[in-house]
């Protein structure tokens, strides 16, 4: 069974069918690039799938489960994690601390031992600390732990972004549009890093994204939407060769 299969995925918002008909069968370890023109609906089929809304009809069945109603919360407990096309970081808080959050869900202890101090908090601190840091260390970015998100550079205050989601220990990860803002060098990188997440981790990524070099360079198949519809699915070569997702882009 796929680890995330999804059918018939449709959503209106008043007259407008934003998705229609969506479907897509991910397996562990894939990595598989969701593409389209501004407005087709990529990052609305990233919202249903993450549960932030609720889908008109169709069905989204993460690792066996059916997450449709379900919470967000629910559903990165169900292993989905997400970036956003605008960072989302605790901008205030340091590095480690923006990883050590989203490791909450790992940690045991309860809430007497934490205002207590007791030594089950500081077992459990200490993980977190060493996961968070590991974490970092896979992502080169130890010597920035103590630093504020808001004071790293653009291209790795995105790499936290993905740092920070595979702290919750996903089976998938939703990256909308992770290359957007980056410059070649930091796009590079960013590619590298996807790899390696990818083999470190074995889990599935999809990936919404423009930069075009990026997502044939390292999706093995895409799906190409357009107003809301499937247009194509395919591997890179098929893709850059289909008519359909020529017209779309090209908007004959
Ligand atoms: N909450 C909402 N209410 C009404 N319309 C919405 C809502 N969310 C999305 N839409 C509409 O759904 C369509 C798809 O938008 P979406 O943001 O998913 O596109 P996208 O493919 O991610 O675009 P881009 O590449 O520009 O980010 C657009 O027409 C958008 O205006």
């Amino acid at each position: 069974m796929a680890l995330l299969d999804v059918k018939d995925l449709t959503i209106k918002f008043g007259g407008l069918t934003a998705v229609d008909g969506f479907e897509i069968s991910i397996e562990s370890g894939e990595l598989r690039g969701l593409i389209g023109p501004n407005g087709a609906g990529k990052t609305t089929v990233f919202n249903m799938l993450t549960g932030v809304y609720l889908p008109t009809s169709g069905s989204i069945v993460l690792d066996g489960k059916n997450v449709v109603g379900k919470q967000p919360y629910d559903i990165v407990e169900a292993g989905a994690a997400r970036t956003f096309q605008n960072i989302r970081l605790f901008k205030e808080l340091t590095v480690e601390d923006n990883v050590k959050i989203a490791y909450h869900k790992e940690m045991k202890y309860n809430i007497v031992d934490g205002i207590f101090r007791l030594p089950s908090y500081w077992n459990e601190e200490k993980k977190a600390h060493n996961y968070a840091m590991e974490l970092l260390d896979i992502f080169d970015m130890r010597q920035s732990a103590q630093s504020l998100a808001k004071n790293l550079p653009y291209g790795k205050q995105r790499k936290l972004e993905i740092a920070r989601a595979l702290a919750t220990n996903p089976k998938i990860l939703l990256l909308d549009e992770p290359a957007a803002g980056m410059n070649p060098q930091e796009t590079k990188e960013l590619m590298e890093t996807i790899y390696l997440i990818r083999d470190k981790f074995k889990i599935a990524i999809l990936l919404i994204e423009h930069d075009m070099n990026l997502v044939m360079g390292i999706c093995e198949k895409i799906t190409v939407i357009d107003y809301g519809k499937i247009i194509a699915v395919g591997n890179p070569d098929q893709i850059k060769s289909n008519p359909n997702v020529i017209k779309a882009y090209l908007g004959e």
